[in-house]
């Protein structure tokens, strides 16, 4: 079976062919190629609006992204009254995420006026009222505002985006191209959050990149989507915050076993990271909190020096009061669209998981990553139940978000675990066959070692 993870609808046009041949090609592709994320472009008539949500709903996909074509950034009227129908009664009910313009929320909601970001706050909220899990209305059209500032609305949080306004006719394309590049990001497993951050950043970069242009006579020209291929300038394409492959080998202290071992938290850290550990979570169960932040902010600073993030265990506290890189929380701590409010957009968030009932919620909650455990059993971890290796494939399985695997691993099975092959595994989390050892810096380095022999192997 072939595989196709994202899939770009945009049926102009597609009107003139009749109703069944669309369906059965919709159908074709939705059942044949393995598809898990639609993204639609202009829809141009009702019978396709339907014809859509029939092959969606025999065919479910893990994603789908509406795109509301419905006024150009002109401010031509591209679809009539009844694709507007079809669009609040049928499309966006099962949408994840729709991404109006400023006018496209105002036709989608009966012409409301939108002059401010309040305005767009309250549309929002309004449009999520419609039934998509999320919203994004795009204010790149706003008037008299120094900057292109988007509301991202998910029915708990607003998230306010700003990037600076880019001053250049050739803007044709860039909301297409955003949804698009959404629906790429959920497809490679980036939670919704997180996906429409990098389409934001991918058009303010592009937009940059275009801005001298010329081509054609029109008013606007066309964006130039291609800069990654072509520009060797990287930096003008910024990096994420969370790059999926850190979790490779990530190291998960003790603070039971340091003291065994007589080594400073700080310590064991900077073994960790010289070895080679890609990641690093402070699980410090029994530590005061003003020592655990003093600590935190000590191994934050080594980690730093290696480009590693820190992430701290369970305390949004102190991963706050710290400035760590993000928190690793489980299924009784708090929960994870609490700690995104908390943390805010550009923190990590690891979540638990056991089961994909849990892992899908940890997507909704907006996690960057999944540990999942334990895999073997473990004396670290009181009363854990462990899930094996069927247990963790089917966490995998069920979710776009990146997975590291923890419990019981260490030399004898880590090749184990990443010869699974499942795409989203990215590594392996460990606490004491690093840290419950006497040179910390000789385990970390021959984990790394099997762990890339291994991935070698599954390339
Ligand atoms: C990477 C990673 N995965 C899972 C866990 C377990 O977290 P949790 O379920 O919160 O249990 P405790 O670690 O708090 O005992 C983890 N810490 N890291
Ligand atoms: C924290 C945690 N969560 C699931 S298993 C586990 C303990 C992992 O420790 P070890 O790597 O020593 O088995």
């Amino acid at each position: 079976m072939a595989t196709a993870h994202f899939i770009h609808l945009h049926a102009h046009g597609v009107n003139m062919v009749p109703e069944d041949f669309v369906a059965q090609q919709l159908n074709a592709v939705l059942s044949d190629m393995n598809v898990d994320v639609v993204k639609t472009g202009m829809l141009p008539s009702l019978s396709v609006v339907k014809v859509l949500c029939q092959s969606l709903r025999k065919f479910p996909v893990k994603a789908l992204v509406v795109d509301p074509v419905m006024i150009s950034t002109s401010g031509d009227i591209l679809a009539g009254p009844s694709v507007l129908a079809g669009f609040r009664d049928e499309l966006l009910p099962m949408a994840d995420i729709v991404t109006p313009n400023i006018k496209e929320a105002s036709v989608l909601l009966g012409d409301v006026p939108m002059k401010s970001v309040s305005d767009m706050r309250t549309a929002a909220k309004l449009i999520h009222d419609l039934g998509p899990r999320n919203v994004l209305v795009k204010g790149g059209d706003l008037p008299n505002s120094p900057d292109a500032i988007d509301i991202f609305y998910d029915g708990k949080e607003f998230y306010q985006l700003s990037s600076p306004r880019v001053n250049t006719r050739n803007t044709h394309g860039t909301g297409c191209t955003l949804a698009s590049c959404i629906a790429a990001e959920l497809a490679k497993g980036s939670s919704m959050l997180s996906a429409v951050k990098i389409a934001k950043r991918f058009i303010e970069s592009a937009l940059d990149y275009s801005r001298d242009l010329v081509i054609g006579n029109g008013v606007q020209g066309p964006f130039d989507h291609f800069l990654a291929l072509k520009n060797t300038n990287k930096s003008s394409c910024r990096q994420d915050r969370f790059n999926p492959s850190d979790l490779f080998l990530y190291a998960v202290t003790d603070s039971g076993m340091n003291r065994k071992w007589g080594r400073s938290i700080a310590e064991a850290v900077k073994a960790a990271v010289e070895g080679g550990a890609t990641i690093v979570q402070l699980r410090e169960k029994d530590a005061d909190t003003r020592d655990f932040v003093d600590a935190a902010k000590v191994c934050l600073e080594i980690c730093r020096s290696y480009g590693v993030p820190l992430l701290i265990n369970d305390r949004i506290d102190v991963a706050l009061a710290s400035d760590a890189d993000g928190v690793h929380v489980g299924q009784s701590d708090m929960p994870a669209h609490v700690a995104r409010t908390l943390l805010g957009p550009e923190k990590i968030i690891g979540v638990s998981c056991k089961t994909p009932e849990q892992a899908h919620q940890a997507w909704i909650g907006g996690a960057d990553y999944i540990g999942s455990g334990g895999v073997y059993p473990t004396n670290t971890k009181a009363n854990n139940r462990t899930i094996g290796l069927d247990g963790l494939t089917e966490v995998c399985k069920a979710s776009k978000l990146p997975v590291v695997a923890i419990g019981g691993i260490g030399m004898s099975n880590a090749r184990a675990v990443m010869e699974l092959g499942v795409p989203n595994l990215k590594g392996v989390a460990v606490v004491s066959a690093l840290f419950d050892r006497e040179c910390i810096v000789t385990e970390t380095r021959n984990l790394h070692t099997a762990l890339s022999e291994a991935a070698l192997l599954i390339q």
